[in-house]
């Protein structure tokens, strides 16, 4: 059986009285590529944030439910969330590095975290920018704004940003949405080779990304998680009505 990163026990999310999560149930092997598709407005970024509960931060947001990682619940009222966070990454849809230099970028979040030797801070910010594919394209413009990068650029930045604390979740909210094919692509690839790490759940409205990238897939309808299993059943002979309604456009 494969090394479990990490899995939510009924868990519901609401927005005032509306219930936006319906009781959603749902593991995450490690070094595996998790998809979450439906049509929008289903909760699939809702489910994503509540995650690493940053849901706490949206006004009017209550989750119920267990979310477990390392043996611990961290919807528990005593989780240090700066820790949690270090364990599970954030990357959204629209790049968004600081307005620093790209080794500022990266080094960033090592020195929050106490590191102030420059040789290990050196070190963090070569691997992070190899890990992501970047290190040859900037390795000469270090200090150099980092929003002087392409948006493809910028994203793998955010991405490399996000390894810096060592984390082995990573959560990404339609990471290449904002991008050129080539761009994207790139994204695709390094999901592909960051998985062989980390334990990596994607929001994608794109069905043949999520296709491409993932190996296992979750559709949401309406708050419902209705259908998880292997992407390739998913895509080729779903169990449920609507999962094939909605793999093949007929609605969403
Ligand atoms: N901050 C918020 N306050 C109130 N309601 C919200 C909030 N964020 C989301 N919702 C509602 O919760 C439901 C789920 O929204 P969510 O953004 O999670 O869906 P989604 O599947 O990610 O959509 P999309 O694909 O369009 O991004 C929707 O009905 C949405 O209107």
């Amino acid at each position: 059986m494969s090394e479990m990163a990490m899995y939510t026990k009924d868990l519901s999310v609401y927005y005032g009285e509306k219930q936006a999560i319906k009781k959603v149930s749902m593991d995450f092997a490690a070094r595996e590529v998790i998809a979450l598709i439906g049509p929008s407005g289903c909760g699939k970024s809702t489910f994503l944030r509540s995650l690493n509960r940053m849901n706490d931060v949206i006004a009017g947001a209550r989750v119920e439910g267990e979310i477990w990682i390392n043996g611990r619940n961290i919807n528990a009222p005593d989780t240090d969330v700066v820790r949690l966070r270090q364990n599970i990454g954030m990357v959204w849809q629209k790049p968004n590095p600081f307005h620093k230099s790209i080794y500022e970028n990266i080094a960033f979040g090592p020195r929050y975290h106490g590191i102030r030797d420059k040789r290990k801070l050196d070190e963090i910010v070569e691997s992070c920018l190899r890990k992501t594919a970047l290190w040859d394209e900037v390795k000469d413009r270090l200090k150099g704004s980092a929003l002087a990068l392409s948006g493809g650029q910028q994203q793998r930045l955010c991405i490399a940003r996000s390894l810096t604390v060592q984390p082995s979740i990573l959560l990404m909210d339609e990471p290449a949405s904002a991008l050129d094919p080539v761009s994207t692509a790139k994204i695709e690839e390094l999901i592909a080779e960051l998985k062989k790490e980390y334990c990596i759940v994607i929001v994608t409205h794109n069905m043949y990304q999520a296709a491409r990238v993932s190996d296992k897939t979750g559709f949401f309808l309406m708050g419902d998680l209705v259908e998880y299993d292997d992407t390739q059943k998913i895509f080729t002979n779903p169990s449920q009505r609507s999962t094939d309604d909605y793999i093949s456009g007929r609605f969403g």
